[in-house]
């Protein structure tokens, strides 16, 4: 049986993860935490992993934390800057445990992992490419973290493949053109009745091509975060993983 705790366990994701936990014949919920509540009570004698969904704005603190308290810990929480991986690092290199594990995925959905690999498939075949995620409108921060993780992907492709910057003649920008993450531009709709979606466009002359996924439910990226608690539970993936892709036969 795999201990799980969940921190930030009475927002939209960690309480599907308790119940995906509950749910689950190979593990058993430990603790249930959210804000307010004493992150020391984690602890190795209790805990195997502890899945993290809160806010970006305390996520870094709360792995750092974790990682001193002797703890694997899966993020699913957005919000993560090179620096604040790097700190992750630093954290791990000093864990109190061998072999401890921090993962890190912008997205649990199988839709969107795949839709980011595909996307980075594409890449040195468009001469443009641009992001457009669109979210429910109670979503803190934009653009997404996983259509972040997209742009990147698709800037480290088109570089890898000696491409240039895109064609783009636009004079003046009142904010349409929207944020440049990696020279790709990234849009994002908020709207209510959405939930999680992203499309990515490619363009040469004459011919386009859209890659969507569509999370319509939060259930959908529950097997992705059971699959992690799984793979590091498992102890094969010590130090830092980021992605989920890491985890399939892609
Ligand atoms: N990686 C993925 O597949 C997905 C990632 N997300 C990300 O997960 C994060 C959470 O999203 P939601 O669940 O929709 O947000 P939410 O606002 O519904 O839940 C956040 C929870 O964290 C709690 N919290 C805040 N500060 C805390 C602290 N210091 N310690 C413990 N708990 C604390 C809040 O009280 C709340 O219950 C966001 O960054 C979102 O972008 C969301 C969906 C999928
Ligand atoms: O806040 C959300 O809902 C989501 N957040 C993640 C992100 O920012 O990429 C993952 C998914 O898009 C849902």
């Amino acid at each position: 049986m795999i201990r799980v705790s969940v921190v930030g366990a009475k927002g939209r994701m960690g309480s599907h993860v308790v119940d995906a936990v509950n749910g689950a014949a190979d593990a058993q919920l430990a603790l249930a935490l959210d804000a307010g509540d004493d992150l020391t009570a984690i602890t190795p004698d209790n805990t195997d992993v502890v899945v993290e969904f809160t806010v970006p704005s305390v996520s870094l603190d709360n792995v750092l934390a974790l990682v001193k308290q002797g703890v694997n810990v899966v993020v699913g929480t957005t919000g993560w800057t090179d620096d604040k991986l790097a700190q992750v690092k630093a954290a791990l290199a000093e864990a109190p445990r061998e072999g401890q594990t921090v993962f890190i995925a912008p997205n649990f959905a199988i839709s969107a992992v795949l839709a980011d690999h595909f996307a980075k498939v594409a890449a040195p075949y468009f001469e443009s490419a641009e992001v457009i995620e669109l979210h429910h409108p109670t979503k803190v921060d934009a653009p997404s973290g996983t259509a972040i993780h997209t742009a990147q992907a698709i800037g480290e492709a088109r570089r890898a493949a000696g491409l240039g910057d895109m064609p783009d003649a636009t004079e003046t920008d009142g904010g349409s053109r929207g944020q440049v993450v990696d020279g790709v531009h990234v849009h994002a709709v908020r709207l209510r009745g959405l939930n999680a979606h992203e499309e990515v466009l490619f363009g040469n002359a004459g011919e386009q091509l859209t890659i969507r996924a569509d999370s319509f439910d939060r259930i959908s990226f529950m097997p992705g975060v059971l699959l992690a608690v799984r793979k590091v539970a498992s102890g094969a993936y010590p130090g830092l993983t980021v992605g989920l892709d890491h985890f399939l036969d892609l």
